[in-house]
């Protein structure tokens, strides 16, 4: 008997905007139609006339778990994934301990299968445990990274050397690096320069464009050496994006590369004009960045060189980051945040809905693997992985309502539109609150998984 039919709604379908019902089945999308008529099923949701489209795939988020419970852990983090309508989220190795072996790997994901409410990948660190990349990959990582080109939270950064050759390893594998591009030379001696400079914007200063433009085509060469593919998390300048857009036209044309990107949703809907109002909460890295940069990035994602938008969720505490602005960790959290910011967006017509669920949703599953888990395109067989937007009303943004441990916002008062409920593999996880189940998340292993590796 099928589970779900959801009627009265719109979704977004061969292209078209238009009215339509779904039947879920055993966690699966069963049929796609209207008018469907069923004599039994379990429940029935009416969308009263509201939109269901695919929930979001966060592609790279830190919820902290192992070692910093305090900031976040794998069911706050999912809970915030979940009612900001995300169902598969990828975490990222800077914990404590760093994901940087089999037993930090094995350790997580324990931990994430007991708690996680939302499908997830771990993906690999890497520093100079080039000797543990094949083995990472054989747990099951999604991909290594953020390989940290310059400093961040967690110390994970290496030099040139180590990450020439990880790449080269990462490429014999098949597997995708994710690249977090900063120059760390650059940013030391901008370092020196500003240890006197307490404003909130000399965080900007400190990495300025070029530091990421440096820092990308430093990697782009490396990667044109291996001819191998590769993906720049959060990018977040007219520069460092025009050299990809160059990298992806030259590649495109000859075949022999394949880089694609993210754009975090900070750099999108925040500006080096937001450092006033946020203060120190306005740290991260990349830095905020000036209005050229901002309208650049929202036209890529418009025009196909940005490939996806990810929450780089990072939280830290409020009284961790109320401190001068040398001292505040950077980060910010986002991952509840990114799909009602971009639904919010495509009602402000700055991008089309289609273009929004590519984005959220088909891209970030073709890129890391993850549609051979039946992620990321709503058809027929597919992960029953939706949310429905009854209202689709804008509302503004507050912390108070948010589920991170973080307990704070940088889009405080912003316009967004948040998911009435979503729903993960063919089960209702958020109406109004959390009804998914701790520990229900699926651990989606990479293309490198060997099964009988992994530790009991
Ligand atoms: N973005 C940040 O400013 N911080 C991230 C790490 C990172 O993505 O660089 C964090 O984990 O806190
Ligand atoms: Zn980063
Ligand atoms: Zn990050």
């Amino acid at each position: 008997m099928p589970d779900i039919l959801i009627k009265n709604t719109k979704v977004f379908y061969k292209n078209y905007l238009q009215p339509g019902e779904i039947v879920i089945e055993d966690g699966k999308i069963k049929k796609i139609g209207k008018d469907i008529r069923l004599s039994n099923v379990d429940r029935v949701i009416d969308a009263k006339g509201g939109l269901t489209i695919p929930s979001g795939i966060d592609a790279h988020v830190h919820f902290r778990e192992p070692g910093l419970t305090y900031k976040e852990d794998w069911f706050t983090g999912s809970c915030s994934a979940a009612a900001g309508g995300i169902t598969t989220v990828i975490d990222h190795p800077n914990t404590v301990p760093a994901t940087i072996d089999r037993k930090s790997f094995n350790s997580k994901l324990r931990i994430a299968r007991r708690k996680c409410i939302v499908d997830f990948g771990i993906n690999g660190g890497v520093c100079k445990n080039t000797e543990k990349l094949s083995e990472l990959w054989e747990l099951g990582v999604t991909a290594f990274g953020e390989i940290f080109m310059a400093e961040s939270t967690g110390e994970l950064n290496i030099g040139s050397d180590t990450l020439n050759h990880a790449l080269e390893i990462i490429h014999d594998l098949g597997a995708v690096a994710c690249i977090h591009a900063e120059n760390e030379s650059m940013r030391l001696k901008n370092q020196k320069l500003l240890k006197d400079d307490m404003s909130a914007m000399s965080h900007s200063r400190e990495r300025p464009n070029m530091c990421e433009a440096v820092a990308v085509e430093q990697a782009l060469k490396m990667l044109q050496a291996h001819l191998m593919r590769a993906h720049f998390c959060h990018i977040s300048t007219r520069e460092g994006l025009g050299l990809i857009r160059r990298e992806k036209y030259i590649s495109q044309k000859s075949g022999e590369m394949n880089i694609t990107c993210e754009v975090a949703p900070h750099h999108l809907f925040l500006s080096t004009k937001d450092w006033d109002r946020l203060g120190s909460f306005g740290k991260m890295n990349p830095p905020l960045r000036d209005r050229s940069s901002v309208k650049i990035l929202l036209n890529s994602l418009n025009d196909g060189t940005v490939d996806m938008v990810a929450s780089d969720h990072a939280p830290h505490l409020e009284h961790e980051k109320d401190v001068d602005i040398k001292s505040a960790p950077s980060g910010v959290p986002g991952v509840e945040t990114l799909m009602p910011l971009m639904l919010a967006a495509v009602k402000k017509n700055l991008l089309p809905l289609g273009r929004m669920i590519e984005v959220t949703s088909t891209n970030p599953a073709s890129i890391f693997g993850l549609d051979r888990h039946c992620k990321g395109k709503f058809a027929e067989g597919f992960d029953a992985d939706l949310i429905i937007v009854n209202h689709g009303e804008m509302v503004p943004v507050s912390a108070d309502n948010l589920h991170s441990k973080a307990g704070w916002t940088p889009y405080e008062g912003m316009d967004a539109i948040f998911p009435d409920i979503t729903i993960s593999r063919g089960e209702i996880i958020w109406d109004g609150e959390i009804v998914g189940k701790r520990g229900r998340g699926k651990f989606l292993p990479g293309k490198g998984y060997a099964m009988d590796i992994e530790s009991p």
